[in-house]
C-alpha cells in the first residue's frame, strides 16, 4: 500500500518518464491554484494530493499494455482524474474527457494546453450528448453508479474495451448487484492508494504488477 506523499511520488515516477513527471508537477501546482477560484478537490486533499489524486489515477496504467493505441476514454473528469493524470503521462495515446460542468469543462481546456496534451480532447457537455466512437479503455472515478455508468458508456464500449473504474468503498457492494451475466465480466481489484477503495475492472484487464505488495 502507498502511504506517504513521497512513496506516492516515488510509485508514479516508476510508472513514466521525467518529463511526465515535470507534466504532474505543474498540474499539482495549477490545481492547488485553480482550487482557491473553484471547488476542484477537496481542501484537506491539497496536502496529500499525491497520494489521494495523482498515484490514485496513474495506477490505472498499470491495467493496460504499455503501449495502448486505441482512445482512452474518460468519464466525469472534473477536476481532472483519472483522465489528466493519463493524458500527461501518456501524451502520446489519444484521450478524450467527457465533463459537464462548464467551470471544470474551462480549467481541463487551460491545464490540458499547459501542459501540451495535444492528444487530449475534451467533451464539454454530458456524454449522453456525445457522438459515440469506439474507446479501448473506459475510465471512470466517482462518476455514476455502475449500472448507470455502464448504461451510459454501453456506445463507446466493444469486446475489447477495458472498463477501469475506481469506486472507492462501494466497489464489491456495486458488483455484486449487477446481474450474474454482468457480474462474470468484471471484478474487484484492490487500490494502492486506499486499503479500503477497490477498482472495478473488466476480464480483459491486465494483471498488475505483484512487487507492488498486494
Ligand atoms: C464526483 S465528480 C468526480 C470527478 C473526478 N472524476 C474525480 O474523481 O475527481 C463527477 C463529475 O462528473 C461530471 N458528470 C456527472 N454526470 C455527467 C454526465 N452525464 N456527463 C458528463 N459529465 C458528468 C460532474 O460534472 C462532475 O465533475
Amino acid at each position: 500500500m502507498i502511504g506517504t506523499e513521497s512513496e506516492s511520488h516515488d510509485y508514479v515516477a516508476g510508472l513514466c518518464d521525467e518529463e511526465a513527471m515535470e507534466r504532474l508537477d505543474t498540474l499539482c501546482a495549477e490545481l492547488v491554484e485553480e482550487n482557491t477560484r473553484q471547488n476542484l478537490i477537496s481542501k484537506p486533499s491539497e496536502q496529500n494530493i499525491w497520494q489521494r489524486h495523482i498515484a490514485d489515477s496513474a495506477q490505472l496504467l498499470e491495467y493496460v499494455p504499455r503501449e495502448t493505441f486505441g482512445v482512452w476514454l474518460d468519464l466525469g473528469t472534473g477536476a481532472g482524474f483519472p483522465g489528466i493524470v493519463i493524458a500527461a503521462m501518456r501524451p502520446q495515446m489519444p484521450v478524450v474527457l467527457v465533463e459537464s460542468r462548464a467551470k471544470r469543462v474551462d480549467w481541463l481546456g487551460r491545464i490540458s494546453a499547459k501542459l501540451g496534451l495535444s492528444k487530449c480532447r475534451i467533451e464539454g457537455q454530458r456524454l449522453e450528448l456525445v457522438e459515440p466512437f469506439e474507446a479501448r479503455v473506459i475510465s471512470a472515478r466517482a462518476f455514476a453508479p455502475l449500472p448507470k455508468l455502464l448504461r451510459l458508456s454501453a456506445p463507446f464500449s466493444t469486446k475489447a474495451t477495458t472498463y477501469l473504474l475506481p469506486k472507492g468503498r462501494s466497489a464489491a457492494q456495486e458488483l455484486q448487484e449487477m446481474p450474474k451475466a454482468t457480474r462474470r465480466m468484471f471484478h474487484v481489484e484492490q487500490s494502492l492508494t486506499d486499503e479500503d477503495a477497490g477498482i472495478i475492472v473488466s476480464a480483459n484487464a491486465l494483471k498488475p504488477r505483484q512487487e507492488t505488495g498486494r
